[in-house]
């Protein structure tokens, strides 16, 4: 993430470089003016005359710059916040299919929002206003060393001081915002899960229960909150108690060369432009530079959530399923979980095969297809490809030779085309063919725009049995080597179930695995095998 930041460490710079030309020229402009007005309290008319239109020059161009400044350093908070989003969302996609399903992805909803606004805040924008303050402060320190150069040292002080008490308070600051980066994980995981559940929230009464547990979850975010804005109120107040002692000090010193005629009228405006111009930027870095502290330890959180726990290499490339798949004594348990699941298995699935894998609930049905999908791998023995290693084929491989059709059916809100072809170009004709056999060319028909026409929101618009032939037609189209189907047929009525389900067993170039508790018997003969898994060592082929 941090070398995604530092791409956009250009447009900062170029963002700090005007700020740089702009402070200078600000300095350089108020300079003169204060010299000029010298020259007129001692009635030096031509010396006025002689300096003004460069300081009117210098003045107008203050304009631009200005807009230049605002434009540059928002065109680099764009470019920053889109670069870290677009990593993040490409390392969430890198993540293995198995153990994103492991997590609870309302962390992941977490850090996109609350994560990265504080990382705006404490980072992206903590640079910029660091930078910009510290310029701004080199700007008030030249200023003031025009008159005095002793004055650098009490710039330097003040900075001495500022980064002490930044960095001193930076690790408790820091603990805080993790913990409260961890709440905002959970919170927004609860709120996930209340909302789609939603219904029966409301058929079961427990609208008091979600809304008190909503409220006690609030309520943590709420208070740490307030432990963070209660730390920042200190950390500003002493650098402010610092800062104002030291001004008052300083501006006594001066007051006294200027009744000693040490120092001009324009000298004691020049110094007392310095200190203010110093004074707001000093109130920038008191308040950022102990954010900017505290960013790295959510970076490092966010880093952390996005590593592949497996980072098992995949050396085989295969981009042709040629023969078969061989199971060899393989067993399975979960890695957090002891129990075994499956034992022994030793099964060949030809290639083009048709085979109807049945069994109890519980016995073990999805925990085989999930092994063939290549989610997870064998606890022992091996489960062999065209005789390579399962485990050793690249997933992108694997995954770009097989279909899924399952009972959780997913659709984007787009058009019925874009459905089914998944944004990938066919013919016509193709398309066609792929939605009368997967029976939904009485549905495409009746749809005023036809294959145009949008399914809203995940198919709200449409039935179970119209979303379930929409992702069977997909998979047809997708001309995969291998369909997995599991439950496919669980929300199409029977005569549609049949009807699909003998299109898909006639198909020739495919090989069929499909788990199901809908079996019919005048289908079921049509398979070449019929797979019984019922738990350990259980595994019956007929
Ligand atoms: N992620 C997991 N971690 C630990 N155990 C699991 C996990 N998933 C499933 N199991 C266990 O593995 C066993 C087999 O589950 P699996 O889902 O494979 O069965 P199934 O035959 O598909 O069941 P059903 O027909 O009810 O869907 C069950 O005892 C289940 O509790």
């Amino acid at each position: 993430m941090l070398k995604k930041l530092m791409k956009a460490f250009p447009y900062l710079l170029l963002s700090l470089m005007v700020s740089f030309l702009l402070a200078g020229l600000d300095a350089v402009v108020t300079k003169k003016m204060l010299g000029i007005l010298d020259f007129a309290l001692k009635g030096n008319i031509q010396e006025v005359k002689s300096q003004t239109p460069s300081l009117l020059a210098g003045a107008v161009l203050l304009v631009p710059l200005g807009i230049a400044e605002a434009i540059t350093g928002n065109f680099y908070r764009k470019r920053v916040n889109l670069n870290i989003k677009n990593y993040y969302i490409d390392k969430v996609f890198g993540k293995n299919i198995r153990e994103f399903q492991k997590e609870n992805n309302g962390r992941y909803l977490s850090a996109m929002t609350n994560d990265f606004n504080t990382l705006e805040t404490n980072l992206i924008m903590g640079i910029y206003m660091v930078g910009r303050a510290a310029i701004n402060f080199l700007a008030g320190m030249w200023l003031l060393s025009t008159v005095d150069y002793r004055m650098i040292l009490f710039a330097i002080l003040i900075i001495a001081v500022n980064l002490t008490i930044s960095f001193l308070t930076s690790k408790p600051m820091k603990k805080n915002y993790k913990e409260r980066s961890d709440l905002f994980d959970g919170y927004t995981s609860y709120i996930k899960e209340v909302l789609s559940a939603f219904h029966i929230v409301k058929n079961y009464n427990l609208q008091e229960k979600v809304t008190q547990d909503y409220y006690q979850k609030s309520e943590e975010i709420q208070h740490k909150g307030f432990i963070i804005d209660r730390m920042m109120s200190f950390v500003n107040a002493s650098q402010n108690f610092f800062m104002n002692g030291s001004f008052y000090g300083i501006l006594c010193g001066i007051g006294y060369l200027a009744v000693i005629g040490k120092i001009t009228a324009g000298g004691l405006i020049v110094i007392m432009e310095g200190i203010n111009r110093m004074t707001f930027p000093i109130f920038d870095l008191a308040e950022n530079l102990p954010k900017l502290f505290t960013a790295g330890d959510l970076i490092q959180k966010i880093e952390e959530s996005l590593q592949n726990a497996d980072s098992y290499e995949e050396t085989v490339e295969l981009k042709e399923f040629e023969s078969g798949i061989e199971f060899k004594q393989v067993g399975f348990h979960y890695e957090d979980d002891e129990k075994q699941i499956l034992n022994n298995i030793n099964l060949t699935l030809k290639k083009n095969g048709k085979y109807l894998v049945v069994g109890p609930s519980g016995g073990g049905k999805s925990t085989f297809l999930r092994l063939l999908r290549k989610y997870v791998n064998p606890t022992e023995g091996k489960i062999l490809i065209d005789g390579y290693n399962m485990m050793d084929v690249k997933k992108e491989d694997y995954f770009g030779l097989i279909a899924n059709i399952e009972q959780q059916v997913f659709l984007f809100e787009d058009t019925v085309r874009n459905n089914i072809t998944l944004y990938k170009e066919y013919s016509d004709e193709e398309i066609m063919k792929a939605i009368k056999d997967a029976g939904l060319s009485d549905f495409v028909n009746r749809l005023p725009e036809g294959l145009d026409s949008i399914i809203y929101e995940n198919g709200k618009n449409i039935s179970g049995g119209e979303r379930s032939r929409i992702v069977i037609a997909r998979a047809l189209l997708s001309k995969a080597r291998i369909l997995f189907m599991d439950e496919a047929f669980a929300s199409l009525d029977m005569e549609r179930a049949k009807e699909i389900e003998k299109t898909i067993l006639g198909l020739k170039d495919i090989t069929v695995i499909n788990v199901s508790h809908v079996i019919f018997q005048d289908t079921k003969s049509s398979y070449d095998k019929v797979i019984t898994i019922k738990g350990t060592s259980d595994i019956m082929v007929a």
